[in-house]
Parts: C-alpha cells; sequence; structure tokens
C-alpha cells in the first residue's frame, strides 16, 4: 500500500459513484478508503459491500464529507453542484487532491472552485473521457479552420435521468469552437429555441439536448455549411470511460501545486 494513492468516492451509489468504487478496487495504484452518500440515504452506516449486495469490504458509507476527506489523498466526486462546492472548502482545507466530474455547475460556482484552488489542486471536466477531450481539440482546430459561413450545432443525447443540459461535455465542445473563432461562447450561444425563433443568426453556436432511456452520452459538433457539412462526433457506451479518467486524474494530481486543471492538463493535451 506504501505508493497506493487512498481515495474517497463522493456520493457512492450513483451510476458513476459504483462504476468508480470498481475502477479504484481493480486499482493497483489506488486503494479506496471511503465513501459517502447524501443524508438521509439508506445506505449511511452500513458497510459498502453490504449495500452493493455483496460480502463486506470494511468500507462504511459516511454523510459527513469530513469523516473521509481527512482519510483520502483524492477525493473523486461526481454528485450535484450543491455538494461539490462543500466538498471543495473542505478538500481546501485538507489540501487533498478534489477531483470533479459533477456538471451543471454555474459561473459563480467555477468561481467559488477556483478560491478553493488556490489551496489543493482541482481537476474537473465536464467529461473526463480520453475521446471527448481529444474532440474538443479537434473541434477547436475546425472552427479555427472554418469561418462564420459554417453554422456550429451542438447535439448531445443523454439518459432519462440526466437532470442539466445542456450537458458539461457539450458546453466543453462550445467552448472550444468559440476558442478556435476567437469569440467568448457566453456571447454566441443559442440555447433552448422554441417558438418563432426568427432566422439563425450568423456566428452563433446552437445547443440542442435529446433525453430518453439509457443513453450513456452521444455528442455531435456539426459545421453545416452550404452543399457541405462536417460532423465530429463522439459515443460512450461505457461509464468506465469516465471513472478510469478520474482515477488517472487523482493520480496525476499527486504533488502539484494548487490550481484549478483541466483533463487536458492530466492527458497531456493542454
Ligand atoms: N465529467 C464526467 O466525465 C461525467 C460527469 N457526470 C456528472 O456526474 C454527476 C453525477 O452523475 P450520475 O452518477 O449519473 O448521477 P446520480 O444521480 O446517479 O449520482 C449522484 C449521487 O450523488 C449523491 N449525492 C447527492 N448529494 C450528495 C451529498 N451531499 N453527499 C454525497 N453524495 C451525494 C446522490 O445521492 C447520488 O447517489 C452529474 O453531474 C453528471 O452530469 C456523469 C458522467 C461523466
Ligand atoms: O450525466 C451524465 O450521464 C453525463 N454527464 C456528463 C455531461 O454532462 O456531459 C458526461 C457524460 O456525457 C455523461
Amino acid at each position: 500500500m506504501a505508493d497506493s494513492v487512498g481515495i474517497a468516492v463522493m456520493g457512492a451509489s450513483g451510476r458513476m459513484g459504483r462504476m468508480l468504487i470498481d475502477t479504484v478496487t481493480a486499482s493497483h495504484k489506488a486503494h479506496l478508503v471511503g465513501v459517502t452518500e447524501r443524508p438521509g440515504h439508506d445506505w449511511i452506516g452500513r458497510d459498502l459491500g453490504e449495500a452493493l449486495g455483496g460480502a463486506k469490504t470494511g468500507v462504511m458509507v459516511h454523510s459527513d464529507p469530513l469523516d473521509v476527506i481527512v482519510k483520502a489523498q483524492a477525493v473523486i466526486d461526481f454528485t450535484t453542484p450543491e455538494a461539490t462546492l462543500a466538498h471543495a472548502a473542505l478538500t481546501a482545507q485538507a489540501r487533498c487532491v478534489h477531483v470533479i466530474g459533477t456538471t451543471g455547475l454555474t459561473d459563480a460556482d467555477i468561481a467559488a472552485l477556483d478560491a478553493s484552488a488556490r489551496h489543493a489542486v482541482i481537476v474537473r471536466a465536464g467529461n473526463m473521457s480520453l475521446g471527448v477531450n481529444l474532440l474538443t481539440r479537434l473541434a477547436q482546430e475546425v472552427a479555427h479552420a472554418l469561418d462564420a459561413d459554417f453554422d456550429v450545432e451542438i447535439v448531445e443525447s443523454h439518459h432519462r435521468h440526466k437532470v442539466d443540459a445542456p450537458s458539461g461535455t457539450a458546453l466543453m465542445l462550445g467552448e472550444a469552437v468559440a476558442r478556435g473563432r476567437g469569440v467568448s461562447l457566453s456571447e454566441v450561444s443559442d440555447r433552448g429555441r422554441d417558438g418563432m425563433t426568427g432566422a439563425r443568426k450568423r456566428g452563433d453556436i446552437g445547443f440542442a439536448a435529446i433525453r430518453g432511456g439509457d443513453i450513456v452520452g452521444e455528442h455531435d459538433v456539426i459545421f453545416a455549411g452550404m452543399g457541405e457539412r462536417i460532423v465530429l462526433s463522439h459515443v460512450a457506451t461505457d461509464r468506465g470511460i469516465f471513472a478510469r479518467g478520474a482515477l488517472k486524474a487523482a493520480l496525476w494530481g499527486q504533488g502539484q501545486a494548487p490550481g484549478h486543471y483541466s483533463m487536458m492538463s492530466v492527458l497531456g493535451l493542454a
């Protein structure tokens, strides 16, 4: 265990929480030191293995995040914006690496994370997969090469339980296109068209969201010109890609200077 990194997983019973527990447990480079769930959840106070329907693991499910943060070298957090902000105040005090996959954060939330990142290493991305992070680089390059004669539309599809839109990934892709064009996304973003919207505005970056069934996560960046169209796509079929990225970030963060990093740094794409 000497070189193995102690990891706490927040939101243990969630879709990503379960995947993260499997990924950390299977790793030779990390081990699980604790997990949390929201106060009132029926897993609180139980052994994690038993809560998952298997044998005892000796890892208990806590509701107080401090109980696990004090034991961890890295916290992996795919929960809710409210929970993630509360965790960030504690990881900053504990000086432990905070890997944040939670999406739906507001600009004010991100500013609060910037403040925590003065003391702790935060790695945050709306998508922790290698494929999507590479796609953001490609989208930026294509946007740079083309002018606004090509209309950009970002279409994302997710499972019926997803609560935020556009997805964190769609926003990452939108930011990449805006960077490639040298504009600010907030000034050109077109979200939630409905009714008599008027014709499309030149230079806008449009977003559309589909929700249904068990779709893990699909993203298209469409560059639609006159007589031709380029479509950059990513299809996730297994949440393991996000969990593996998050674990990689937790390991990479050890020994880094405090700061608010993205997966591009972790993957050597920055
Ligand atoms: N960045 C990435 O690569 C990815 C990000 N996500 C994001 O991760 C987040 C979670 O996604 P899912 O696992 O699908 O959602 P989920 O709803 O299945 O899981 C969230 C879990 O967090 C728990 N939780 C809520 N408040 C808590 C608190 N105060 N303390 C501890 N646990 C708490 C919930 O009870 C739940 O079990 C979403 O924001 C989603 O968009 C999801 C997949 C990949
Ligand atoms: O909620 C999800 O499931 C996902 N959320 C992330 C997002 O908002 O982009 C990443 C992935 O697409 C799955």
